[in-house]
């Protein structure tokens, strides 16, 4: 097979990786000078780490608590697993060395070849009622554990800020794995057990005999070393890349065909015929070079030589007895023969079994370091939180409406690429109970700035002040507690309508007749009523259906089709809905600032029109602050306009102050105006 060449892409690699090429792909994976494997040292460096930090220890205790008589049967359940082959094996080795002995002495034993016959008909028994018992215990504490690490893992992310959840470290917290790790020092519990107690017995076996110590050290050492010094490919980490670009192109060719979110561009364009002509012509191109994963191509290390001398050694055990057999055939026993041939075979799987369970460990035991991680981090914050001060301070429980100051403020999206900042050195004071209006072009920064004032994010630099206290040392629950926002970026939650309403004031979330009224002021109580389950309807469920296996055109592809089938409706009944949730959370006691930023864009202008009413009159005194593309509504209400350009606040006033400065805003207003008035004299 010949390998694929790359074409333009980086080659150039740090030394600590290493690449090779396979069929379609470049392999790219660590480097190790190391003659240990690397997964072995990588594991017991874990195993150090994870028993010095106590997360091993944390992760018993929570478990045994869990389930203490279920966690110590599955611990006990893997040490009576792992003697299970050595115990057939002895059992059955019995069998043949009473028959062999009765064959060779002419006179049967009958009591000795029944009692281990016996024997091992009921260990053979015993063991499956054992498997069948650790069979119904693993689901129940995997499920236990699995549950209780999510309500874990929920809690410490409900309470992280926005930029330390949307971070790329946040997202490896996966309750799931808190079973993985338990599960993979079971397994290697019984990995070790098998391998030890298996050890015992061709030693045991081996005593006897003169030639046994070589036996031994030949079943042993091989095996070992199998283990250890070898170091396939296949079981290290790798990144795997395609560089032939002419297969690329026809991924990307394939891709816009087949899937259907192209296919509006793909009927609309009419050039499906050329997709496929294209992708003809680079199949022809392209020869014979595979595109199977690398994973069966990867040659590890070794040569069909070494393959082959690998196996053959493999036979050594037998052979060495065999050859004993030929020069002391007196002395030759079949049973024993037999026995070690079963037994480094058994072996050599289980040291093999034990080699992969622990180069796997290593990388559960990181994982439950970052479950406790994330744990101690949540208590940590949570602590730090609760000597934050609290928001609205008690002298200001009287005002409505939050005040803002921004003060010399410079903001960079934390995960931006580029060093560009989306705002720069803005200034800006809203009084308290006002009404604020942001404008400006698109990419101009007013966005951000409807972003910092929720408090998803602190600025990068320059302060902003919340009712005269820097905005940071508040405790962010209550910040976000008094704001009520209303942005395009919103979801759907895969819950009830009601709900999805309800959660615009969790404290009270059972008032029927509030989640009635937000969804009449939102402009979502008639679609709503008229849907076939009304308020239970659960517009984005998750879904519920796990197709296992292929399932074909029929019945069960029917059921499945039906099973997951949903209510959907308009984009601009979504708006509606989100506009019911934060008239929800206008509605309680705590809100002092409303942040609005372009909720309207599926609306239609009716719908658009009456929420902006509802908006001013339920403003009661409270500080609302509304971006905007739309002059009209909101622009002529305000009692003060920003205009932003190129990340700064260039204009600020009320509406007929900018006009007759004539400056940017004029300029915006009245492309918009004009469009109009052209339009009448036309
Ligand atoms: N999440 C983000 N990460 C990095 N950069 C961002 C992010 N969001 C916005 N930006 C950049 O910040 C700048 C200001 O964007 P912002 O969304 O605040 O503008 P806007 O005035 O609200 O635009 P529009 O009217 O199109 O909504 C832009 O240059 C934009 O590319």
């Amino acid at each position: 097979m010949k390998p694929s060449k790359s074409t333009g892409f980086h080659d150039e690699l740090p030394p600590s990786l290493a690449s090779t090429y396979v069929g379609m792909w470049r392999v790219i994976y660590e480097a190790d000078p190391c003659h240990l494997s690397a997964s072995w040292t990588q594991s017991l460096q874990k195993w150090r780490q994870a028993v010095l930090d106590q997360h091993l220890l944390r992760l018993f205790v929570d478990i045994y608590h869990l389930g203490p008589v279920l966690f110590l049967f599955c611990i006990f359940s893997r040490l009576v697993r792992g003697l299970e082959d050595a115990c057939t094996i002895y059992f059955s080795n019995q069998v043949i060395r009473s028959i062999e002995d009765g064959l060779a002495s002419g006179t049967p034993d009958t009591q000795d070849i029944v009692f281990w016959l016996v024997a091992r008909v009921f260990i053979s028994a015993a063991l499956a009622v054992w498997r069948h018992l650790t069979s119904m215990a693993d689901p129940i504490l995997s499920t236990r554990i699995k549950l209780y690490f999510e309500e874990r893992a929920m809690e410490a992310q409900v309470d992280m800020d926005y930029v330390a959840v949307t971070s790329y470290q946040s997202c490896d917290f996966t309750p799931p794995s808190a079973w993985g790790t338990l599960y993979a020092i079971l397994e290697a519990v019984d990995a070790l057990c098998a391998t030890g107690s298996q050890i015992l017995l061709v030693v045991s076996m081996t005593q006897s005999r003169e030639d046994g110590w070589m036996i031994l050290v030949v079943c042993i050492a091989k095996l070992f070393s199998d283990a250890v010094l070898a170091e396939p490919l296949q079981s290290k980490a790798y990144l795997a890349q395609i560089t032939d670009k002419l297969y690329l192109r026809m991924r990307a060719l394939y891709t816009v065909a087949m899937d259907v979110s192209y296919r509006k561009d793909l009927i609309g364009g009419a050039f499906g015929r050329h997709l496929v002509d294209e992708y003809r012509l680079a199949r022809q191109a392209l020869g014979d070079i595979s595109d199977e994963v690398p994973y069966h191509l990867l040659p590890g290390h070794s040569t069909l030589a070494s393959k082959v001398l690998t196996d053959s050694i493999n036979n050594l055990p037998v052979l060495i007895v065999g050859a004993s057999a030929l020069l002391h055939p007196r002395h030759t026993s079949l049973s024993c023969l037999t026995m070690i041939e079963q037994a480094s075979f058994s072996l050599r799987h289980s040291v093999s079994r034990l080699s992969y369970v622990m180069s796997n460990l290593y990388r559960s035991l990181e994982s439950i370091r970052t479950i406790y991680n994330k744990i101690d981090a949540h208590a940590e914050k949570l602590k730090a939180d609760a000597h934050k001060v609290r928001y609205p301070a008690v002298d200001r429980k009287d005002q409505r409406g939050m005040e803002i100051h921004f003060r010399n403020v410079s903001f960079r999206y934390p995960q931006s690429e580029s060093d560009k900042f989306a705002l720069q050195n803005v200034d800006f004071h809203i009084k308290p109970s006002s009404l604020v209006v942001i404008v400006g072009a698109n990419g101009s920064g007013k966005t951000s700035i409807a972003n910092l004032l929720s408090g998803f994010y602190p600025p990068t630099a320059g302060e902003i002040l919340i009712d005269g206290v820097d905005a940071q040392a508040y405790r962010p629950l209550d910040r976000h507690e008094a704001t009520a926002l209303l942005t395009q970026d919103y979801n759907i939650l895969p819950l009830t309508i009601s709900e999805n309403i309800a959660l615009g004031d969790p404290y009270d979330i059972a008032d029927e007749y509030r989640v009635q009224e937000a969804a009449r002021l939102g402009g979502s109580a008639d679609f709503v009523s008229r849907l076939p389950k009304a308020w239970s309807t659960v517009l984005h469920p998750v879904p519920s259906v796990n197709p296992l296996g292929y399932i074909e055109d029929g019945p069960l592809r029917k059921a499945m089709d039906d099973l997951d089938k949903f209510t959907d409706v308009s984009g601009g009944e979504k708006q509606r809905l989100a506009a019911s949730r934060a008239f929800m959370r206008l509605m309680s006691p705590k809100t002092r600032l409303v942040v609005i930023d372009e909720p309207t864009s599926a609306m239609d202008p009716l719908g658009e029109y009456q929420l902006f009413e509802k908006l001013r009159e339920l403003q009661q005194g409270r500080t609302m602050i509304c971006v905007t593309h739309r002059f009209g509504h909101l622009t002529k209400y305000a009692d003060q306009i920003l205009c932003v350009d190129h990340g700064n606040v260039v204009e600020t006033g009320t509406h007929d102050e900018l006009l007759r400065s004539d400056g940017l805003y004029a300029k915006l207003y009245n492309v918009q105006a004009d469009g109009f008035t052209s339009a009448i004299h036309a």
